[in-house]
């Protein structure tokens, strides 16, 4: 289980999230919502080694994460997937999937098959330019290099931005195959309501960097979230 107690960031002087806590369990998907700027992003670069924290702790089955680099992060098992997807466009697709090898022994150095069974579009396009895939083509991509690590935590910022509907499904039921073998803890960043609502297992509501709202599917109110991230 991912623990983050009382979590504090600061860029420069300005003082972004004051003291989030929040856990996630492998097997569920916990989502983070909120508007724009609330400092979603930031919480999980800091959870990713991406941007330092300035207090507070992150724990990963009791062991605490003490400001780990992004390189260690991925080392003890969280898997980032940004905003935007950071996909290389003129590496292949292979080659955007090898970058995924770099915290991993060279021993392990190959593409687990069951990535093709999730997104198998990527199979087929393997040796075309990450650059000319669409933005849902580009997503799946992205989540997929993210899973070559094989991570205990799986961090998603905002995966439905910007992709057409069929594809925001197709993205919806990985996430859910991925929770349902129940090794993987997801922390879920969206906006999107209905998609975090239908596949969520418990909500955590970030209003101007600290939680309006926390609890477990069934035990939250819908209206009660929708209006704490609505504008
Ligand atoms: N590198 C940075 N330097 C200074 N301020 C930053 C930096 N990155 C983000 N911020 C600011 O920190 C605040 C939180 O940003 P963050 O991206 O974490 O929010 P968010 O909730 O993810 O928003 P969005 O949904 O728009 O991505 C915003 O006010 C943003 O302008």
């Amino acid at each position: 289980m991912l623990s983050v107690e009382n979590l504090t960031l600061k860029y420069g002087q300005s003082q972004i999230l004051h003291g989030i806590s929040l856990t996630a369990e492998p097997g569920k998907v916990t989502a983070v919502t909120g508007t724009n700027g609330v400092g979603k992003t930031s919480l999980l670069k800091a959870i990713a080694g991406r941007h330092p924290y300035s207090g507070g702790t992150i724990t990963l089955d009791g062991k605490p994460l003490n400001h780990l680099s992004a390189f260690q992060a991925g080392r003890a098992g969280i898997a980032y997937v940004p905003q935007g997807r950071e996909v290389f466009p003129l590496m292949t697709v292979q080659e955007n999937l090898e970058t995924g090898f770099a915290c991993l022994p060279r021993s392990e150095h190959t593409v687990p098959p069951h990535i093709f069974d999730l997104f198998p579009i990527l199979k087929d396009f393997l040796h075309r330019r990450g650059g000319d895939l669409s933005g849902g083509q580009q997503q799946q991509l992205a989540i997929a290099r993210a899973l070559i690590s094989k991570p205990r935590v799986l961090l998603l910022d905002e995966p439905t931005e910007g992709i057409q509907p069929n594809i925001i499904q197709q993205i919806g039921r990985v996430i859910a195959q991925l929770r349902d073998q129940g090794d993987m803890a997801i922390i879920l960043v969206e906006q999107y309501f209905d998609f975090m609502w239908d596949l969520a297992d418990s909500f955590v509501a970030v209003q101007r960097g600290a939680v309006s709202l926390a609890g477990r599917a069934g035990e939250i109110d819908r209206e009660d979230l929708l209006a704490r991230v609505s504008i």
